[in-house]
């Protein structure tokens, strides 16, 4: 190996070439003039054939245009800007074949450079792999916000949707109606044949709201065996026959399980956000109010807003 006999041009060549991160010379108009490191093709493509070209010869208008807007803010801001972005090989035309085959996410780190390149302002863009942690994000915010049994929205991710919903009803007064039932005599079920036929018969129930409802009506596992579903631009007139038609929706599934689900029923009970509503979740307590009337008087039915 030579060592101290390397000309200084060398060497900085290969540092250059040994870089970790792909950086990117990008210029003012959008050129790939030169591009150093990002060698292990594990993580990156070698995008030895962007040098010579241009964000818009490579790439969708629409992510050309935020490149170049990219580069213009970071060379108004004159400091380090960085940004996170998503790119498939497929986005990219100009990119050798061997290398990562999933969409990509990158953290960009772009810094002005104080000298003209090709007789533009540039700037170095250093496109760092983060992949790995943007999946993890997105597992992290999915059990954050998923209920495990069921799939569907857990309380916290409920209430939250629940208080945009709300806003949205203070400053346009779009209505909301809202469904909260649970399954009838449900400790029954458990007791007869096992808490995993339980979990069974939640699942389903779970499989058909998903099913029956559109998927901004949001269904949610509060807990036990009690679900909401929040059903928005939706009137007390309009989420009757929707409430009615998922309660028997949900009978015939359970039947459908046989001996576990044979009879197994759900009540239901319906509010709207109403004028004087302070927050969000008063209308939770009038639907439940409404659920608690479905049972006394005689279970297997929706009460509320008629
Ligand atoms: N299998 C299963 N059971 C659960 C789960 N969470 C709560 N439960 C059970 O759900 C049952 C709920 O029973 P109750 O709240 O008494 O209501 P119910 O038997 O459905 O009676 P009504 O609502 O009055 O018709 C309890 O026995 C809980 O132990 C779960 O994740 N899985």
């Amino acid at each position: 190996m030579r060592d101290e006999t390397l000309f200084f041009g060398d060497q900085l060549a290969a540092i250059l070439r040994a870089l970790p991160d792909p950086a990117f010379v990008l210029t003012r108009s959008g050129r790939y003039i030169a591009i150093f490191g990002g060698i292990d093709t594990r993580y990156y493509h070698d995008g030895a054939g962007l040098i010579g070209k241009c964000v818009h010869d490579v790439l969708a208008p629409d992510k050309a245009d935020w490149f170049l807007q990219e580069v213009e803010h970071a060379l108004h801001s004159h400091g380090l800007h960085i940004v996170e972005y998503s790119l498939a090989a497929c986005d990219v035309q100009g990119l050798e074949s061997e290398g990562p085959g999933q969409r990509l996410w990158f953290e960009g780190r772009i810094q002005v450079l104080d000298f003209a390149v090709a007789g533009e302002d540039a700037v170095l863009w250093v496109a760092s792999n983060i992949t790995a942690r943007k999946e993890l994000e997105v597992q992290l915010r999915m059990q954050s916000e998923i209920d495990a049994l069921s799939g569907l929205l857990n309380r916290r991710k409920l209430l939250q949707v629940l208080a945009e919903h709300y806003d949205t009803f203070e400053r346009y007064g779009t209505p909301l109606t809202a469904l909260v039932f649970d399954i009838d005599h449900f400790k029954r079920v458990n007791d007869a044949h096992g808490h995993l036929a339980g979990d069974a018969v939640l699942q389903t129930t779970a499989e058909v709201c998903r099913r029956e409802l559109r998927s901004t009506d949001a269904p949610a596992r509060l807990g036990g065996d009690e679900f909401v579903v929040l059903m928005p631009h939706t009137s007390g007139e309009q989420a009757a026959p929707i409430a009615e038609r998922l309660r028997q929706r949900v009978a015939e599934a359970l039947q459908a399980l046989g001996s576990i689900g044979a009879g197994v029923t759900i009540s239901g009970g319906l509010a709207g956000f109403a004028a004087g509503d302070a927050r969000g979740e008063d209308v939770l307590k009038r639907a439940d109010d409404a659920l608690y009337q479905a049972k006394r008087a005689g279970r297997n039915r929706i009460c509320g807003m008629r």
